[in-house]
């Protein structure tokens, strides 16, 4: 079987081809939309060029973008692609997860009982997600979230490095907790809150 193709050629991918070779996994190259990327080289692997080389058949591949409407966009416009998870192995991911395609799990985090993680979720370096949390579709948990029991993130929600959510608390889709802020109470969609606790400052989508 032909190694993944990495799709992005900016920092995150780096740590995506990191967890990937971590993984026992072969990677082939990465593919980017920007020509200036084309040839050059990512960790030891060449930019291969764009994507419409995720057309081939075939091909495995993952999205290592972090901007979570880039990731749900790319994924909308491959949907027969087989898209590859990549989980650290110094990541701690308790059996019962159930985890979606395109999902990754970095170094450091860990993932308790019974939590379902969608499509295409970041769990990024050291996060933690306790027992019985959701986590929908094109969620990114940034470095060091911690997310408390029974915690829902709804499709596309951001929550910034550092931040928390205690138990039960229900963030709307879309909507971005920033650095080091602590949800205590459920966020309404499309939000951008900030804070300790983290209260919204404005409806704004993400860039
Ligand atoms: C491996 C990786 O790198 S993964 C990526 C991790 N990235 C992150 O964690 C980024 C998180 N981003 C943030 O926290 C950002 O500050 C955001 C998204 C919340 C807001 O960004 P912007 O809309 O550009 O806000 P801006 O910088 O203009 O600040 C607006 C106001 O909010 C305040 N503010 C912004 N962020 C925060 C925060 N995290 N906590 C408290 N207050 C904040 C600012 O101080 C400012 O207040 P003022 O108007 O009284 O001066």
């Amino acid at each position: 079987m032909s190694g993944i193709l990495v799709v992005g050629a900016g920092g995150h991918a780096k740590v995506v081809i990191a967890t990937l070779l971590a993984a026992g996994e072969t990677v082939e190259g990465l593919l980017d939309d920007q020509p200036s990327r084309w040839g050059s080289m990512v960790l030891g692997y060449p930019v291969l060029g764009s994507l419409e080389q995720l057309e081939k058949p075939d091909s495995r591949a993952i999205l290592a973008i972090g901007n979570n409407r880039v990731r749900q966009t790319l994924s909308e416009r491959y949907p027969e692609m087989a898209w590859v998870s990549a989980v650290h192995p110094n990541s701690v991911v308790h059996s019962s997860v159930r985890l979606g395609a395109g999902s990754v799990i970095f170094a450091g985090a860990v993932v308790q009982p019974d939590t379902t993680i969608g499509n295409h979720v970041i769990v990024n370096t050291a996060a933690t997600v306790d027992h019985d949390c959701v986590l929908e579709d094109y969620v990114h948990i940034a470095p060091g979230t911690h997310l408390a029991g029974q915690v829902r993130l709804e499709q596309g929600a951001f929550l910034g490095i550092g931040s928390a959510a205690a138990p039960g608390v229900r963030v709307g889709a879309w909507a971005t907790v920033g650095a080091g802020s602590v949800v205590i109470r459920d966020l309404p969609p499309h939000c951008v809150a900030v804070g300790v606790p983290a209260r919204p400052r404005q409806a704004k989508d993400q860039p």
